[in-house]
């Protein structure tokens, strides 16, 4: 089984390594920095959905793989506060398009406001926790939970559930 990842964040790639190699015996990946077409700091849930399944159709189309696998983190505006969200999306050569959504928790303030005079989550979370590649390590939503939960279980999650729904559609 051949996986192209459409990106070489760590946290991303590590995610899916584990995934797919719980799941299959002979299995290699691609990892490709890929285009998103949508901003560097998705605002809502729809950008970062898009921006999740460009990544995927977008590093399919440039490698000889099965599936291609798209994650994008973003952030959604709510009653109750600013949330990071993160979404997948897997797609294959037979037109299947999977979606799945990860865990989210609300940002605090004082990241929110800076989020919303347009900066990007990434770099505010070095300055935050003045420390450097928080996205490639546990990310913020390991920070704000204490953690507990880490970027990249996070994503295990949501490419857990990205894979199931295929397998659950393909068999
Ligand atoms: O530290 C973080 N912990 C998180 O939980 C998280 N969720 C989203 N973001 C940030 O939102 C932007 C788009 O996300 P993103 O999918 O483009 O991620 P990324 O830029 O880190 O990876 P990649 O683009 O190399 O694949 C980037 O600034 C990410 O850093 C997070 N940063
Ligand atoms: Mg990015």
């Amino acid at each position: 089984m051949k996986i192209a990842i459409g990106t070489t964040n760590p946290a991303k790639v590590q995610a899916i390594q584990k995934v797919f190699e719980e799941q299959y015996k002979e299995v290699q990946f691609q990892c490709l920095k890929t285009e998103s077409h949508v901003s560097e700091q998705p605002m809502t849930d729809q950008e970062t959905i898009e921006g999740a399944l460009n990544r995927a159709k977008n590093v399919l189309k440039v490698t000889d793989c099965d599936v291609g696998i798209g994650l994008e983190g973003g952030v959604s505006e709510s009653l109750y506060g600013m949330f990071v969200c993160n979404w997948g999306a897997l797609v294959d050569r037979q037109g299947n398009e999977i979606i799945g959504g990860g865990a989210r928790i609300a940002l605090p303030n004082e990241i929110s406001r800076e989020l919303k005079a347009g900066k990007e989550l990434g770099p505010l979370m070095d300055e935050y926790t003045q420390r450097t590649g928080i996205r490639k390590k546990e990310g913020a939503v390991g920070i704000f939970t204490n953690g507990l939960v880490t970027r990249e279980t996070m994503f295990l999650h949501v490419v857990q559930l990205l894979l199931g729904q295929w397998q659950y559609r393909t068999k």
